[in-house]
């Protein structure tokens, strides 16, 4: 796992590399050395260099310096004659490359910034970094749009500038990046609100050999799940196992409105390895997931005059529940008084429990006084995980609009878990990004393609994520990595369905015939990443 940081960390962090012995201007020759060598490996002749006001610039020119040394013509672009730039360390930079061969161009016009970018094949971005807030102010507001135009491949140093590197918003423009070299660590923006639509591929330039010794001296904002971390949750299938063995999952699910959520879920927690699925719906649409899955035993269970679970709901669907591996239990419900009670009375029992979309609004409503008051939830023995998407996690801590983006998300998500710190709990925050929070960490694993915004695809989700748990037979030492593994194949899913169908034209239920595949790319991935396999996956 790799760690994210939030911005007053990475200044933190810093400060104690300083101490250690490092100062800010060698990492600023480090961090130039680097951004040198990621340009390199593109092999350009001729490339473009755009500095700002800030030490962000002065990674540009010590790059500059470099890859002109290396025989590659370099024209570097300034808003100020570099003995003005107002940072001493940029400035210092700045000075000795400009005393060099490099091309300084100061204050062009948009033509003559084009005129250059055309000629170009690389084009690094060191205008602006983590000092950047608001809205680019001229001239990199003419500039970071002209860019953007140009055909070049683009580096960015630290964070495409425009991009706000701890919230991830882009106010006006942004350079669309192809490659981010952030320094030292990823920033959260880089994976937050509009950050994932600009950054291109992230890597990482360490800048300080001893980085692995001090990075654990600083909160991480999350980390990111790398492939082979996955592994101890990636089983096989043991010929001598029977389907109960494999795992069972009991889906709660469905309404006369909404069968297909509770049809979907059940054959997606099927897909992904539980070897017996069962559906509890009510009896109002019982009969229809009956026809639609011939493979999944349907319990019908008396319905209110709506079609949704009816007053006697409780106490059959708990009974039922207590033979499963894992219950899920929302999509599709609605938030019917039936369905309240079924929630209460599932909290209650001592099975793992995954908690959806209505289940999850019904959750909203039963700890109207604050979920920390809700102590059913916060008392059980046995996992309870909860699967929000942005809208579902504002009305969980009772704000409408509080969680918007990644960071805000993961705040709603600790506000919970940490009001009763139980250690079963943990929360997958949907969104372009999804966390996977847990009291202890705070998980990212691979996110999936854009085609995943499609109606349908949570409750395909929900089912991966049940049909793991009930295969792992809560044997997990780190539920927030079982978790990232399922939410990995819905991502995965994600990419192979676009690849068939187009990435505009991917349904939830295409969704559901990837997950093997899914699940064999997860693995190769994972092996390839601790060596066992090569790059051609012999
Ligand atoms: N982390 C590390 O250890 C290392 C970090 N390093 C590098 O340093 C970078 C951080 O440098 P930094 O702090 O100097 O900030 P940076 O992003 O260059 O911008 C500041 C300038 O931008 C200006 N500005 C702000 N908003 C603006 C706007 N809307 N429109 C226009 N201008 C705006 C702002 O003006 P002001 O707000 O002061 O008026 C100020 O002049 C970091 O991203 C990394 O690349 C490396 O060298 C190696 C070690
Ligand atoms: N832009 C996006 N990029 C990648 N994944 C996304 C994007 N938007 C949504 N997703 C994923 O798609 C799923 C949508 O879930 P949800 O909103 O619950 O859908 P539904 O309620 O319709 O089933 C989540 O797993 C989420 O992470
Ligand atoms: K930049």
């Amino acid at each position: 796992m790799k760690p994210i940081l939030n911005i007053e960390e990475v200044t933190r962090l810093e400060d104690i590399i300083e101490r250690e012995g490092t100062s800010k201007a060698e990492l600023m020759e480090h961090a130039g050395e680097l951004l040198a060598s990621v340009v390199e490996a593109e092999h350009p002749s001729r490339v473009l260099v755009l500095t700002g006001f800030g030490n962000n610039g002065g990674d540009g020119w010590v790059a500059a310096d470099i890859l002109q040394q290396k025989d590659i013509h370099v024209d570097v672009v300034s808003p100020v004659d570099p003995s003005e730039i107002p940072s001493a360390l940029a400035r210092h930079v700045a000075r000795r490359t400009a005393g060099r061969d490099v091309n300084v161009v100061v204050g062009p016009s948009r033509d003559e910034l084009m005129e250059l970018g055309e000629q170009a094949d690389v084009i690094v971005d060191a205008i602006l970094g983590t000092g950047f807030h608001g809205a680019p102010r001229p001239p990199f507001s003419i500039w970071i749009p002209a860019v953007n135009e140009l055909s070049s491949f683009v580096v960015s140093a630290d964070v495409p500038s425009g991009l706000n590197a701890q919230t991830g918003v882009v106010e006006d423009c942004c350079i669309r990046a192809d490659k981010t070299l952030t320094m030292l660590a990823p920033k959260i923006g880089l994976y937050s609100g509009d950050g994932p639509e600009y950054v291109g591929d992230i890597q990482v330039g360490e800048l300080y050999d001893k980085l692995d010794e001090v990075i654990g001296d600083v909160d991480h904002a999350a980390e990111i799940v790398q492939a082979g971390d996955l592994i101890d949750y990636i089983t096989g299938l043991p010929a001598s196992i029977d389907k109960y063995s494999r795992g069972s999952v009991l889906v709660v699910a469905g309404s006369a409105s909404y069968p297909g959520a509770a049809m979907m879920a059940a054959k997606a927690a099927a897909r992904a390895g539980a070897g017996y699925v069962a559906v509890a719906a009510p009896d109002a649409c019982a009969n229809l997931i009956r026809m639609a899955l011939p493979s999944v035993p349907v319990h019908a269970i008396p319905s209110d005059s709506r079609g949704a679970f009816g007053a006697a709901a409780r106490s059959i669907v708990c009974e039922l529940a207590k033979k499963y591996d894992c219950v899920l239990c929302g999509p599709g419900m609605t938030t019917s008084a039936g369905c309240m009670q079924v929630v209460t009375g599932l909290l209650e029992l001592d099975v793992p429990l995954v908690l959806d979309a209505d289940a999850l609004n019904c959750l909203s409503r039963i700890a109207i006084d604050g979920i920390e008051k809700t102590p059913d939830m916060y008392r059980r023995e046995a996992p309870l995980i909860m699967t929000p998407h942005y809208r579902e996690l504002s009305r969980l801590v009772g704000e409408e609009d509080e969680v918007y983006d990644l960071g805000t998300a993961i705040d709603a998500a600790q506000k919970i878990l940490w009001a009763g710190g139980s250690d079963n709990m943990v929360i997958v925050c949907k969104g372009p990004t999804t966390a996977v929070v847990g009291v202890e960490r705070v998980l990212i694993p691979t996110s999936g393609p854009a085609s995943l915004a499609t109606a349908g695809s949570g409750d395909v989700l929900a089912g991966i994520i049940s049909g793991t748990i009930a295969t792992l037979h809560a044997e997990v030492d780190v539920w927030e990595l079982a978790l990232s593994y399922a939410v990995s194949i819905h991502s995965y899913t994600g990419f192979a369905a676009a690849a068939e169908y187009g990435e505009k034209s991917v349904i939830a239920t295409d969704l559901i015939d990837y997950i093997g595949e899914a699940m064999q790319l997860v693995e190769n991935e994972a092996l390839k990443d601790l060596g066992a396999l090569d790059s051609e996956g012999e």
